[in-house]
């Protein structure tokens, strides 16, 4: 059985709560996924980054159960309580539909429990507000308090903050750092912001299709292959955010990003 090693800073020695190995998937006569291994272990924050197109909805989706799986295989622990927060949701502006209404769809939901899950994603008082009339940071954190509905033990995210600025995607990712200490859930998710997200992360899994490189956010800023797809600059937003001052200035080792069947892969087998 593949075992995490040294990257998670987190948990040790903890049975997974997810378990995917060589998975390969195909959509649309396209191979979408190839070899893709990665180990989710509880409460640790695991975050996938990587260029459009490189797969990263896919691996959520299959860490889900709703692609089907060409190759390999995905296992959940027995049980696993998941909570998933999407890109976004649609709703149509003509239906009133309060936050409270929207959390008891499909089923009703206990005024308590909604309470709890509105306190923790940070969306206290909005619950007679109409979906409609909140703010983009207010409707992610009431998607947020939906996935928190079932105290989940893995929180999966899709670029939650897309459409928040800065400030508001910064908070946004504070508050799921925070409902990880307070739940001990394990969070997966993908995300763009690279400095914001990264720093917030105990491992980093860059993929394009494959597995890049993945390790902690100091190792993936650094790996060759990271900096072939995002450049330096980000390794530098990262030093800085942790407010490091030992991040050099050297710009000199950008360059192209090769496609991972002409380099070598040396890293660990299991993200
Ligand atoms: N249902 C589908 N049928 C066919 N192709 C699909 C399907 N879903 C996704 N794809 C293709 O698979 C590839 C990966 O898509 P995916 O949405 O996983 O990428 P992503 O990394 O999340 O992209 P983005 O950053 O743009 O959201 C894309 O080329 C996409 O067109």
């Amino acid at each position: 059985m593949p075992r995490l090693r040294g990257a998670c800073r987190v948990t040790r020695n903890t049975a997974p709560l997810v378990e995917v190995t060589d998975l390969t998937v195909r959509l649309g006569g396209q191979t979408v996924l190839s070899h893709v291994n990665l180990t989710i272990s509880p409460a640790e924050i695991v975050t996938i980054v990587g260029p459009n197109g490189s797969g990263k909805s896919t691996l959520l989706r299959a860490v889900l159960g709703a692609v089907p799986v060409a190759k390999g295989t995905v296992r959940r622990a027995d049980g696993l309580r998941i909570g998933y927060v999407p890109q976004k949701l649609a709703i149509d502006p003509t239906l009133p539909l309060t936050v409270d209404r929207f959390l008891s769809l499909p089923r009703r939901v206990s005024a308590q429990r909604r309470k709890t899950a509105l306190d923790r994603a940070g969306a206290e008082n909005l619950g007679n507000r109409q979906m409609t009339d909140l703010s983009g940071g207010q409707f992610q954190r009431v998607l947020l308090a939906r996935a928190l509905l079932d105290t989940p033990q893995l929180l999966i995210l899709d670029e939650a903050t897309q459409g928040l600025d800065q400030p508001g995607s910064a908070a946004f990712y504070e508050r799921i750092a925070e409902v990880r200490s307070t739940l001990g859930c394990a969070v997966l998710m993908v995300s763009h912001e690279l400095h914001v997200v990264m720093a917030a992360s105990d491992r980093v899994i860059c993929l394009n299709g494959h597995v890049c490189c993945h390790g902690t956010p100091e190792v993936v800023a650094s790996a060759p292959e990271y900096r072939a797809l995002f450049g330096t600059g980000t390794h530098g937003a990262l030093a800085l955010y942790r407010h490091e001052h030992d991040h050099n200035h050297d710009h000199t080792h950008d360059h192209g990003h090769h496609h991972a069947d002409d380099h070598t892969h040396d890293h660990e087998p299991t993200p």
